[in-house]
């Protein structure tokens, strides 16, 4: 078979977007398949209904928290405290159960302390601003010595009738514990990977400040997750209490390791943005036979605990493989497409219906920044006009970051206007309320979820949603598919695949990608920030293409470069800043490459410096 033959049956085979993983569901199958061989060949009884229904039960508590922290996982988070907060929800929620004699008000109250130490979890996750594995891992501390403080280390006996029917109930056979566990797997699942929700959390785990950039309010997502981890906990220990008739501090107790293990085994990446629930549940699944395993054939405790820290160092190490093998197919994906001969180009389509070529969309006046002793910006006026592409360079430190921070919102300037047009002064507004006002700023390498595909990335913030409500809603891949191609197409680019993580794109496309989210249907200001980059020639040449094209469609376009060519290529203005001041502001063609060197250096232009001798 010839190289280029094999190319659709390759394509066919690489993972589809985020959610891949179909190879590590198969071996995990395969291992557990291969421990229950092992364990009934040590003792039969092991596959007895017996013993099957009692391992289900012990691993419905795992199975609700495990999809839980597969999503907090996947959104780049984690929380270690669950098992303290299993203990502390415990025997709070049967505390409540014998002080009312009112099992619905205890179990009530099990699930609403769950949400509130959930709560709290995500609030000091978010006001304390440092890892959640340090904030969660003295949680755990507080929360289990909390348990034992409040109990007095013993157990809370005496609780309502109604609390047997939980261990005792069945429907068709099936403990109604296992059925419970089961069905919010589910929904947690249908929750994870097909709701405009679930999206987001895809999208924060591959890149946060991505994420943010494109529109997600990022702190209230995870605290949201926090919440949800919270209620996961409430219920298992409900589950747990209910099933054994009492609560002690007991309970819980390594909790976080069993569920961390089983769903990074099931292959949910430590690193955040991957991971499925199917693995999950196998995960969930194989760790429950082998705990069960390791004590029919009577290992002792403290071997089971070796051998429970051990399988997670294992799945660790194939976590970090994964994330190799990921990378190698990311940049095996780039290389397919840089070597490629065609740029998937068409012709973009026309104007935008409000264009007014030549008037001025932004203008700054006197702009002035300092950050304590050192001044960024000390004096700058420019205008941005309709239909045009002005070019923003600038020596290093120059304060070309500092200009358009001002103008997009991100800084406060100290001093000066900056007016868009319709709309008066926008110099006190952030970058939220000037992106709804037609302001879109592209970031340098802040401006896509990498793990996510362009049609994940085109609608982020804005997800086609087919019913349900707020992000809750049911994501609609398919609309996202076509407005992603729409889109692009509008703007002359063709991608072969739009589920495809954008990180497996080459560098032109990605960056094609994130200046397309700019192009929205009332965009008055793009400003892009240096995108061609660490481009090559023909990279580079389908952005600046894409940039005039936005131009071309009625957008004032404002790019910072240092490369001096692009400029040559594209600007219809060029404004040159050196030391916080302009030092050239004309139209391109008033300008040679040697001159912009020139100014860039600091350096006056000899024909300047002609015509000031003249006048002397
Ligand atoms: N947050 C900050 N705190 C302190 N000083 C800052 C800050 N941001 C910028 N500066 C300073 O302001 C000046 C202008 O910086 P700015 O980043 O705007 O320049 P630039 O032209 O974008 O440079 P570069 O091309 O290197 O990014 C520099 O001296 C820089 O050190």
């Amino acid at each position: 078979m010839s190289p280029t033959s094999a190319l659709p049956l390759l394509r066919r085979w690489r993972p589809r977007n985020h959610i891949g993983g179909a190879t590590g569901r198969a071996g995990l199958i395969l291992l557990a398949a291969a421990l229950v061989a092992l364990f009934a060949i040590a003792n039969p009884n092991f596959i007895g209904a017996g013993n099957i229904s009692t391992t289900l039960v012990n691993v419905s508590g795992t199975l609700v928290a495990a999809i839980a922290m597969a999503r907090l996982l996947i959104a780049g988070q984690i929380d270690l405290s669950i098992g303290g907060m299993m203990a502390l929800v415990a025997v709070s929620g049967a505390w409540v159960m014998r002080a009312t004699d009112d099992f619905v008000i205890g179990a009530v109250a099990t699930l609403a302390f769950g949400l509130l130490l959930g709560l709290l979890n995500g609030v000091l996750v978010r006001v304390l601003k440092i890892s959640p594995i340090i904030v969660t891992l003295a949680l755990l501390g507080v929360y289990s010595g909390l348990a034992f403080v409040i109990t007095q280390s013993r157990p809370i006996f005496e609780l309502p009738q109604e609390i047997e029917l939980v261990g005792r109930l069945r429907i068709a056979g099936v403990p109604v514990v296992v059925i419970v566990a089961l069905i919010v797997f589910v929904a947690g699942a249908l929750a994870l990977t097909k709701t405009v929700s679930g999206v987001r959390s895809y999208a924060i785990g591959g890149d946060a400040r991505a994420a943010s950039a494109l529109g997600i309010d990022v702190p209230r997502h995870l605290t949201w997750l926090y919440v949800y981890m919270g209620g996961s906990v409430g219920l298992v220990a409900l589950l747990t209490f209910g099933r054994l008739g009492s609560a002690s501090p007991n309970l819980g107790v390594g909790l976080e390791i069993a569920v961390i293990t089983a769903v990074i085994l099931g292959g949910v990446g430590f690193a955040g943005g991957t991971g499925r629930p199917l693995g999950v549940f196998f995960g969930v699944i194989t760790i429950g036979i082998l705990n069960a395993g390791l004590i029919f054939v009577g290992i002792s405790d403290y071997w089971q605990t070796v051998i429970g820290g051990s399988v997670l160092l294992l799945a660790l190490g194939v976590d970090q493989l994964n994330e190799y093998r990921r990378s190698r197919s990311r940049r095996a994906g780039r290389a397919r497409v840089d070597g490629s001969r065609e740029d998937g180009l068409v012709e973009p389509s026309a104007l935008h219906a409000h264009v007014d070529p030549g008037a001025v969309a932004l203008r700054a006046t006197e702009l002035r920044k300092s950050y304590g002793a050192v001044t960024a910006v000390s004096d700058v006026s420019l205008a941005l006009r309709a239909g045009q592409v002005t070019c923003l360079l600038g020596d290093n430190g120059a304060g070309k970051s500092t200009v358009i921070k001002m103008l997009s919102g991100l800084v406060r300037p100290d001093g000066g206007r900056i007016e868009l047009d319709g709309h008066g002064s926008i110099e006190t507004l952030d970058s939220l309320e000037l992106r709804e006002l037609g302001v879109e700023t592209v970031y340098q390498d802040l401006a896509v979820a990498p793990n996510l595909g362009a049609a994940y990335n085109l609608t982020l913030g804005r997800e086609p949603r087919r019913f349900g409500f707020g992000s809750l809603a049911v994501f609609d891949r398919q609309a996202a598919i076509e407005q992603a191609r729409a889109r692009l197409e509008s703007l002359g680019i063709v991608l072969d695949d739009y589920l495809a993580p954008v990180a497996s794109l080459s560098g032109g496309q990605r960056q094609c990608v994130a200046i397309a989210r700019s192009d929205v249907a009332d965009v008055k200001v793009v400003i892009l920030d240096e995108p061609t980059a660490a481009l090559g020639v023909r990279q580079k040449a389908l952005v600046l293409r894409l940039a005039r094209t936005l131009a071309d469609r009625g957008a004032a376009v404002l790019m910072i470069t240092h490369d001096v060519e692009s400029v040559g290529l594209i600007a219809d203005r060029v404004i040159v800043l050196n030391l916080g001041r302009v030092s050239f502001d004309d139209d391109a063609d008033q300008v040679t490459s040697r001159d912009l060197i020139h100014l860039m250096a600091g350096l006056e232009l000899e024909s300047t410096a002609k015509a000031r001798n003249a006048e002397a």
